[in-house]
């Protein structure tokens, strides 16, 4: 059991403060996601937790170890994966070979139960990167950061621009990532995705948390999300 907990966490673009003190956690085995407008911060908040921009003030604790200042290997070493929006697979290799770069020995996920949970990657295995579609190019995504053996795996905006059905594929396996019991952080901009995947919501505004509660009680709040989702 892991714990991921973010404490007073200020970032900069050059002299634009960004974020302005975020606090969050998230459990292995649970899912929590990250809301808000374009602009408020979402991305910047997991950049900053893997390093990619670095934290100004506040703490990352991964259990007792803060992270802030370590370098983008050892965030990666530690078991924090990113799947950024632009999925980032190497168009060149195939998707076997996408797998294979990434696998970690220690890893519960081989190749062949990646296979399982993503037939489709299955049959597309001897494919180029970039033959695949935006679907396809997601799950290769998800399941690389798989066979690296993640703890906690952040998620931006996994379903953006996909077909419903392929949606649906997503959702059932972020279910059976969380059920085994990685911990899963969530910016995604489908709320029917994100209400019926998580446990609990962060929603922030101008780098913020100005809202956190369960799916039970963020159910019931229109008006935290006409306020600051726009829905
Ligand atoms: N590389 C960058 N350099 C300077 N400013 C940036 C950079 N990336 C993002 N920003 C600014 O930082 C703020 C937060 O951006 P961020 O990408 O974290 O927002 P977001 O909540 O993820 O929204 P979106 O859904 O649009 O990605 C925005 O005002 C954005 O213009």
């Amino acid at each position: 059991m892991s714990r991921l907990v973010i404490n007073n966490l200020h970032s900069y673009y050059g002299k634009s403060h960004i974020l302005n003190g975020i606090d969050l956690a998230v459990e292995s085995g649970e899912i929590v996601t990250l809301l808000g407008r374009n602009g408020a911060g979402k991305t910047t908040t997991l950049k900053t937790i893997v390093s990619i921009v670095k934290a100004q003030q506040g703490v990352i604790l991964l259990d007792d170890e803060n992270l802030v200042g370590k370098e983008i290997y050892e965030i990666a070493r530690r078991g924090i994966a990113l799947v950024p929006e632009h999925r980032g697979i190497f168009g060149i290799l195939s998707v076997e070979e996408n797998l294979m770069i990434a696998i970690n020995k220690k890893s519960p996920w081989a190749v062949e139960d990646i296979y399982q949970m993503f037939p489709r990657l299955k049959e597309r295995r001897k494919n180029g990167g970039n033959a695949l579609s935006g679907g396809e190019q997601q799950m290769l995504a998800i399941a690389r950061a798989l066979v690296n053996n993640p703890k906690f795996l952040l998620l931006d905006e996994p379903t953006e621009g996909l077909a419903p059905v392929i949606v649906d594929e997503i959702v059932k396996i972020l279910g059976q990532i969380r059920a085994a019991g990685v911990g899963v952080l969530l910016v995604e901009q489908n709320l029917s995705v994100c209400e019926k995947l998580a446990d609990k919501h962060y929603v922030v505004e101008l780098g913020e948390i100005v809202y956190q509660g369960s799916q039970t009680e963020f159910s019931k709040q229109d008006d935290i999300k006409n306020r600051y989702l726009a829905v």
